[in-house]
């Protein structure tokens, strides 16, 4: 499991102070106002930001090791395969950070493509292929690195919201199939709703409510959740909306 508790940052006047746990196979969504926190929650616990206090991966601190040394793998919203590699040297890299593979790593590479539905896009380089293809290279990129935390950090906000759907049901289902702790930073509501087990809601740099979607609904924390949510984007899953 993952545990985050009294995780601590101060940064220029801004003051963080995180408690959060994530199950091996648990989509937890990161959810507020915009400049609340969230980014700097999953910079914290990848290593981007020196923090202090307690970060634990099944029960041992990881709050000292380096960033490549984390259990951790994470996906932006850009930038996260390099324009001059073709999509399987990206991949490569994500293996075992570099171009030469052996048969068995060449065979992974092929698995983890086919199974995200990139098959045909492996000799393409990145500027050939659509945001939603680009992301889902990402995402076998992330996945070959065998690190059992993703982060993402709304990876896919940009694509058109079908493509956005498939691409969080997929995350729903290689966190399952993989036994990831997934945490995905969202403004939708109904996202967290659709794939989500838990959501945690973060108010000035602090998680004040941890709960399943539904109850952030019928039990909100405060006034401010239960703000958010009356005026929350419907997003891409209004079907499976929690109310
Ligand atoms: N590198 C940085 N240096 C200084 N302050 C920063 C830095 N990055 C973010 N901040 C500030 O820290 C606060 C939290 O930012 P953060 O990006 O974590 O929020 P967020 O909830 O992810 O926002 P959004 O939903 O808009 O992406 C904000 O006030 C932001 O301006």
């Amino acid at each position: 499991m993952l545990e985050v508790n009294q995780l601590r940052l101060s940064r220029q006047g801004d003051e963080f102070c995180y408690d959060l746990t994530c199950q091996p196979g648990q989509v937890v969504a990161l959810l507020g106002q915009s400049g609340c926190g969230k980014s700097t929650l999953l910079a914290m616990i990848a290593g981007f930001e020196t923090a202090s206090g307690v970060l634990l991966w099944q029960g041992r601190s990881i709050l000292e090791l380096p960033v490549a040394k984390r259990p951790v793998s994470s996906l932006f919203q850009q930038h996260n395969l390099f324009e001059h590699l073709t999509v399987q040297q990206n991949l490569a890299l994500g293996i075992n950070g570099r171009l030469k593979l052996n048969r068995h790593e060449q065979a992974h590479i092929a698995k983890v493509a086919e199974q995200l539905g990139i098959s045909q896009w492996l000799a393409s380089y990145p500027g050939a292929l659509s945001g939603g293809q680009i992301q889902r290279a990402a995402l076998a990129r992330a996945l070959l690195r065998q690190r059992p935390i993703l982060l993402l950090d709304e990876p896919f906000s940009a694509l058109d919201p079908v493509l956005r759907a498939d691409c969080l049901t997929l995350v729903r289902n290689l966190a399952s199939e993989h036994q990831l702790a997934v945490l995905l930073v969202t403004h939708q509501f109904s996202d967290a709703c659709a794939i989500a087990d838990e959501v945690a809601f973060i108010e000035q740099g602090r998680v004040i409510q941890q709960c399943p979607p539904q109850e952030l609904q019928t039990n909100p924390a405060n006034a401010q959740v239960a703000q958010f949510l009356a005026i929350a984007d419907k997003g891409v899953f209004p079907s499976k909306d929690c109310s």
